[in-house]
């Protein structure tokens, strides 16, 4: 059919799609750091909301794959996942707009507060929970992370935190990130299935969440140390798995190692996961 025959997208006529943000409505400020496509900055959107925004470098992404899925993210809304505002996609580079998370990275907070949150179980239970939380709110909307880790968690004021980043994985053109061969894709945190077959799922975020709990309770330790990828892809083979953190109790460390069970089916969902941490909690605590 040529192309006046087609019906008029739904957008058609509006200056602005929602997720399209206005450049001159934002106002960049203090470096928070850079990522794999390049540098982080806050800024003001509108005068006042605080917002955190990823430049991306060009070739680091494919970028009109993004886009296109930026129109789901942005309705994916929790109190645990950073919430996604909008794309500035009429210049180059491309800008994506998120809240801000005011104390950075989980893993640099763990590191950082390592004295206080050590003997401070109830705290590590609470974060691994609201995590928890975040990625059952993906489970149920069928959307697969791919790179779930303490170091793509983020905390806010009050000991808030939330999973970012979610399916951007999908996005990267770095085949050292991409390929499970490659130097920089995060062998530590993919199960048995993703490492021979690099088959995502939901299970396998599961897997990956139960690396990120030992990074709670280890307060931000390098799963597995000093092994190269190359001998943690053996060992996880032949099914070993992390010992437990010292910070950490019985029941807690349980939970983990459903998380790694071998076959994927045998992991328990988030869902029963957030039951099973919560009921924890309240014996616990
Ligand atoms: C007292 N401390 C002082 C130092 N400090 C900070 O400087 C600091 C404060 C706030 C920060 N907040 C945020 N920082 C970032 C941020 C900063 C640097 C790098 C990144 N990460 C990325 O850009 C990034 C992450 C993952 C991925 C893949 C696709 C691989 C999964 C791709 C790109 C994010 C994003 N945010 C989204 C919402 N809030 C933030 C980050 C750092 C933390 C507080």
């Amino acid at each position: 059919t040529s192309p006046c025959d087609r019906p008029a997208p739904a957008t058609a006529g509006l200056s602005h799609d929602k997720w399209e943000i206005d450049h001159t409505e934002l106002m960049l400020l203090e470096e928070l750091g850079s990522g794999q496509f390049g540098v982080v900055r806050r800024g003001k959107w509108r005068g006042s909301i605080d917002v955190a925004v990823k430049m991306m470098k060009e070739g680091t992404m494919s970028e009109d794959d993004f886009i296109e899925e930026a129109k789901v993210m942005t309705k994916l809304q929790h109190t645990n996942l950073v919430q996604l505002y909008g794309v500035c996609s009429k210049n180059r580079p491309i800008f994506i707009v998120t809240e801000y998370m005011r104390y950075g990275s989980l893993l640099n907070h763990l590191r950082r507060h390592e004295q206080s949150l050590s003997n401070n179980q109830g705290l590590l239970l609470d974060m691994c929970i609201q995590i928890c939380k975040g990625m059952a709110y993906l489970e149920r909307h069928n959307y697969i992370h791919r790179d779930l880790a303490a170091r793509n968690c983020l905390v806010g004021t009050e000991n808030v935190v939330k999973v970012a980043d979610f399916g951007l994985a999908r996005y990267v053109l770095d085949d050292q990130y991409t390929s499970s061969g490659g130097s920089k894709f995060p062998i530590k945190w993919a199960p048995p299935e993703v490492l021979n077959y690099t088959r995502f799922s939901s299970k396998s975020d599961v897997w990956a969440y139960g690396v990120l709990m030992w990074e709670v309770f280890t307060c931000g330790k390098m799963p597995y140390g000093r092994l190269k990828n190359t001998e943690v892809v053996e060992r996880v083979q032949k099914g070993m798995i992390l010992e437990k953190p010292k910070a950490c109790d019985k029941e807690v460390y349980d939970i983990m190692r459903k998380c790694w069970s071998h076959l994927p089916e045998n992991r328990p969902s988030f869902r029963v996961l957030k039951e099973q941490l919560i009921s924890v909690a309240q014996r616990l605590l």
